[in-house]
């Protein structure tokens, strides 16, 4: 109190916080519960960790934009800082973050971000996700390896103009040691918060050795992809990611100017768009099949649409989106309902920011809660409920919710949103052209019940993949 922190329950116990009364319960519950009792800046410790969550639209809107130039720096996080050293987007800051996220967007902008060329990309991972569905003969499957695995090659595609077959064991060992590092985090980062000391013990008890090794056999994919663009490079036929860094590197070095452009420096950005864009799209794609195979009616009101405008059993472009209102929703509603990245990626202040009356110390880590807007029963009625409607007007037209920010805003926004839209739209038009989705026999359909991570993955579930009764 004595540090004019903003509210928040009393750190009870010495070691831990206020962790127990988050562990092991529904923390976006909890979270939404503590809003009522302490407003829309509250305070809690994680173990040692202090953490500031900030909730409600307005409030979010004016810590990411208008004050946006203190509240952009993310926090020191003990794994984190070993895993980047300060490298790459996600975890940078200063100039490094500055001219590899302004690099990075335009270079999605160059290659076809929203264009034809990404189009390509996904849609040749739908037409294999469809032929896994086919080979399954209408038998239960588990999506989420699968739908992983596409995620995948469609990021290696953009990026190094390649992509694997499934049973590349090179690529399996990949798929493995991204989930590895990404759980290896994620526990790690929650354990020295509530144990310190545990950095400094014997034997490895974080794990740590183990996701460094990680790190390198991820980077060393990278390495030799990097080596095989240098040969090959032509400055007038650019190909993908990696062409365009090549050159921003050339065009830096033939201008003497010091720049943070480098191979080492690319292998990180890399890393950083697989570990933002992989977990994250397909979540979401897992998400959208969920609650269509809840939906029937959903699932026949999207088929009658996109038949209307494309025909049956045909995949429309995503330039047809905007006859599509309806898909368009639902894809809104997933986003929504399926709360993907609830609590954004931490942020940070660089010096003790004075805000809305409290003190935002500089060593805390600032909790974004989206989950606050997209269960805003003021904005979204029933929020709970899935109801891609909520996103159209009366005229059936697409309803811009100007509150609804599911990639976040201001200087930290997702840099893929676009990729993720058009990969929603495209899969889920896909596999609606063929398939319908609908429970194992003799079970119900899934829960939509998350679990919370990075991101708020749904439990692990079954689908069939039924053909299309008119389907040929
Ligand atoms: C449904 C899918 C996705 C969702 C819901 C999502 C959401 C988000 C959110 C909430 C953030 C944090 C913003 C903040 O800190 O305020 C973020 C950051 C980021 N996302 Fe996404 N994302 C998705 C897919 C992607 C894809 C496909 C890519 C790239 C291929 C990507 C690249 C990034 C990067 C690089 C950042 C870090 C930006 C920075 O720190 O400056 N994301 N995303």
């Amino acid at each position: 109190k004595s540090r004019n922190l903003p509210p928040g329950p009393k750190p009870i116990y010495p070691i831990i916080g206020n962790l127990p009364a988050v562990a092991g319960k529904d923390v976006l519950l909890a979270f939404r519960e503590m809003r009522t009792k302490y407003g829309d800046i509250f305070s809690l410790y994680f173990g040692h960790q202090l953490m500031i969550v900030i909730n409600g639209y307005e409030t979010i809107k004016a810590v990411l934009v208008k004050h946006g130039a203190l509240f952009s720096e993310r926090p020191h996080n003990f794994l984190s800082d070993e895993m980047c050293q300060g490298r790459g987007i996600i975890f940078s800051t200063g100039k490094i973050w500055k001219e590899q996220r302004r690099f990075s967007t335009s270079a999605f902008q160059e290659l076809g971000f929203g264009k034809l060329s990404f189009e390509e990309s996904i849609k040749t991972e739908v037409l294999k996700v469809l032929e896994f569905f086919e080979e399954k003969q209408e038998c239960p499957i588990d999506i989420k390896e699968c739908i992983f695995a596409s995620i995948t090659n469609i990021i290696f595609s953009i990026v190094m103009g390649k992509r694997y077959n499934y049973d590349d064991p090179a690529f399996h060992e990949f798929l493995l040691k991204m989930v590895e590092t990404s759980q290896l985090v994620g526990n790690a980062s929650i354990l020295v918060n509530c144990f310190p000391f545990l950095r400094y013990c014997p034997f490895d008890p974080l794990k740590k050795n183990f996701a460094l090794q990680n790190r390198d056999k991820i980077k060393s994919f990278f390495k030799d992809t990097y080596e095989e663009h240098r040969k090959t490079y032509n400055r007038e036929y650019i190909r993908d990611f990696v062409d365009l860094y090549i050159r921003e590197i050339e065009k830096n070095a033939e201008a003497g100017t010091e720049s943070t452009f480098s191979e080492e420096m690319l292998n990180s950005v890399i890393g950083d768009l697989f570990g933002a864009g992989g977990e994250t799209s397909t979540t979401a794609v897992c998400w959208a099949f969920l609650y269509l195979v809840r939906h029937p009616e959903i699932q026949a009101r999207i088929r009658e649409e996109v038949d209307n405008v494309v025909g049956p059993n045909k995949i429309p472009s995503y330039s047809d989106r905007h006859k599509l209102p309806f898909l368009e929703a639902t894809i809104f509603e997933v986003l929504r309902l399926g709360d993907v990245v609830p609590l954004a990626i931490p942020h940070a202040v660089p010096n003790n920011v004075f805000f809305c009356g409290y003190t935002i110390p500089k060593d805390s880590s600032i909790l974004i809660n989206l989950n606050s807007i997209s269960h805003d029963p003021v904005l979204f009625n029933n929020p709970t409920h899935f109801k891609p409607e909520r996103f159209l007007d009366s005229s059936g037209t697409i309803k811009n919710v100007t509150e609804f920010i599911p990639f976040s805003i201001g200087r930290r926004r997702c840099i893929g949103s676009t990729v993720a839209r058009m990969e929603l739209f495209l899969f889920i038009s896909a596999v609606l052209s063929k398939f319908e989705l609908v429970p194992p026999e003799g079970q119900p359909p899934p829960d939509p019940v998350g679990i919370l991570g990075i991101t708020n993955m749904p439990r692990p579930y079954k689908l069939r993949a039924v053909f299309r009764r008119n389907s040929s």
